[in-house]
C-alpha cells in the first residue's frame, strides 16, 4: 500500500528537511494521518554533510527494524535563477548536483568526476520524478544545485549557471541527502524563496515559500 496517494507504489518514504520551519511546513501539508508511520519526516540540519548523516542514520535504523524506506525526499525552500524558477514557484529535481565540490584551477573548476574522485551528481529516481510531476503539474523539472556556501553575488550566479546548464534552484542539502540514499529511491523538492544572487535578506520570502511547500505536501497526501 502506498505511503502517499501521489507517491503511487512507495511504500515507506523518509522526508528530509534542513530546518524546523520546513518540517512544520510539510507536516501541516501531510495532515495528521501519518499512514501508520509510514511517512517520516525529519529536519536533518543545514548543509549536504548534516543532510547525509541524518539520512544515513534514519536509514540505517529503519533497515535495522525491519521497515526499510523505499523512497527518500529532500525537500525545503530554494534560491532560483533568473528566468528558469520564480520566487513562490516549485522546482523538481531531474539531478541535484554538487556544484561546488572539485578543485579550482586557477580561474577554473574541476569537478570532482573529472578529478576521477566519483560522482557530483545523482539523478532522480525515474519513478518518482513521474509521481512528483503528475501531483505537482505547475512545478518547473530542472537540475537543482547543492552548494555548501550560499549564493551571494551575480558573479558567482553566473558562475553555477555556466557550471549546471539549465539549473532552476539551489538548495543546501539535496545531493548529500542523495548520497545517503544510494539504493533507494531519491527525489528532491524546491520552494522558491528568492532569487539566487546578490544577497538581500529583506527579499527572500520565507513564509510565501513555506506555504507553496505545504500546498506541495497537500497535493501529495491528496
Ligand atoms: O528564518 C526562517 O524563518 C527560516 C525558515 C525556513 C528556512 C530558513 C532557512 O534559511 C533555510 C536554509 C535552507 O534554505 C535553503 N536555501 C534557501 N535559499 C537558498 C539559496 O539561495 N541558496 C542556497 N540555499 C538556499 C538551503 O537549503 C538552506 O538549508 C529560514
Amino acid at each position: 500500500m502506498s505511503a502517499l496517494p501521489g507517491l503511487p507504489g512507495f511504500e515507506r518514504v523518509l522526508i528530509v528537511t534542513a530546518v524546523e520551519p520546513e518540517r512544520a511546513a510539510v507536516l501541516a501539508g501531510l495532515g495528521p494521518d501519518d499512514a501508520g508511520g509510514r511517512v517520516v519526516v525529519v529536519a536533518g540540519g543545514v548543509g549536504p554533510a548534516e543532510a547525509a548523516a541524518g539520512t544515513a542514520r534514519l536509514l540505517t535504523r529503519a533497515e535495522c527494524e525491519g521497515r526499510p524506506f523505499d523512497a527518500v525526499l529532500s525537500a525545503g525552500i530554494g534560491g532560483g535563477f533568473a528566468g528558469r524558477a520564480d520566487v513562490g514557484g516549485l522546482v523538481i529535481a531531474d539531478r541535484s548536483v554538487a556544484a561546488d565540490l572539485g578543485a579550482e584551477d586557477g580561474d577554473g573548476f574541476i569537478d570532482i568526476e573529472t578529478l576521477g574522485f566519483g560522482r557530483g551528481r545523482r539523478t532522480a529516481d525515474e519513478r518518482l520524478l513521474a509521481a512528483l510531476r503528475t501531483a505537482l503539474p505547475g512545478a518547473v523539472v530542472a537540475p537543482v544545485v547543492t552548494v555548501t556556501t550560499a549564493t551571494g553575488s551575480a558573479a558567482r550566479t553566473a558562475v553555477l549557471a555556466a557550471r549546471v546548464p539549465g539549473a532552476a534552484a539551489e538548495g543546501m542539502e539535496g545531493f548529500g541527502v542523495a548520497v545517503a540514499a544510494e539504493g533507494v529511491a531519491f527525489g528532491e523538492l524546491r520552494a522558491i524563496s528568492n532569487a539566487v544572487g546578490p544577497r538581500d535578506r529583506s527579499a527572500w520570502r520565507i513564509p510565501q515559500a513555506l506555504a507553496r511547500l505545504r500546498e506541495a505536501f497537500a497535493a501529495l497526501a491528496a
